[in-house]
């Protein structure tokens, strides 16, 4: 199996954003060090979802990236992704482990160390850890845990760690001294002027 790849963008369906264009922008750039995850509003319908990830999947196929489905894992096998990603209100992470299969990419969100163990344990290949900044793009987050925080989890796991929430460029060298293998962003590529530029600053931040 490939290795999972540094940089992970999570599509952006906020009204006035384009998911679709920015992973255009993404791609030639970053190739298959890109894992994209294709996460919708809670609101949106599976249908919507079903679409969105479809045609992630084709974009992504000739780059040789990586796309995963946020908590809808019958949408992930639907279009034939890679694999998904849970959290704390989603399918619990042996569940998800048994919809998706052994072979299959499976994510879970941790900030503490026991709870990053008992995920791995159940079958997660790599830990979301954050929020690690302060983030206006899901409300209702616990408090940073910083670097430390991202410290203390990749400590207690073999697995790859993920740091998410207000990461930018200027953020990662920090995140990666901590231990993260790689980030996870929203903002910092939906919200940049020039996406591939943005993007080619995180890949350089994460591999230098
Ligand atoms: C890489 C990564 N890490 C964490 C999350 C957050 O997942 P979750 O806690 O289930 O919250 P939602 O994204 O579902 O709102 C993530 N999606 N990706
Ligand atoms: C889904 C999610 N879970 C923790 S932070 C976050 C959003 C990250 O978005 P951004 O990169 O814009 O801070
Ligand atoms: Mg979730």
């Amino acid at each position: 199996m490939p290795s999972l790849g540094r940089l992970h963008l999570i599509t952006d369906t906020r009204p006035g954003r384009d998911p679709l264009g920015v992973l255009r922008a993404a791609l030639p750039v970053a190739r298959a060090d890109l894992v994209v995850q294709v996460r919708v509003a809670d609101d949106a319908t599976d249908r919507e979802a079903y679409e969105l990830a479809r045609r992630v999947v084709e974009e992504c196929r000739p780059y040789g990236a990586c796309c995963l489905v946020n908590d809808r894992l019958h949408v992930a096998l639907a279009v034939g992704a890679a694999g998904g990603h849970v959290g704390a209100d989603d399918l619990p992470v042996a569940a998800a482990r048994h919809v998706l299969g052994g072979d299959a990419v499976l994510g879970a969100t941790a900030r503490e160390p026991a709870t990053a163990r008992a995920a791995v344990a159940a079958g997660a290949g790599y830990l979301g850890v954050g929020p690690c900044h302060a983030t206006t793009t899901k409300p209702g987050l616990p408090a940073p845990i910083g670097p430390d925080g991202v410290r203390a989890v990749a400590g207690a796991v073999t697995v790859p760690v993920i740091a998410i929430g207000g990461v930018t460029a200027a953020s990662v060298p920090a995140l990666r001294a901590a231990g993260a293998y790689g980030v996870a962003v929203v903002g910092a590529l939906s919200a940049a002027a020039d996406p591939a530029h943005a993007t080619a600053e995180l890949l350089g931040a994460l591999t230098c």
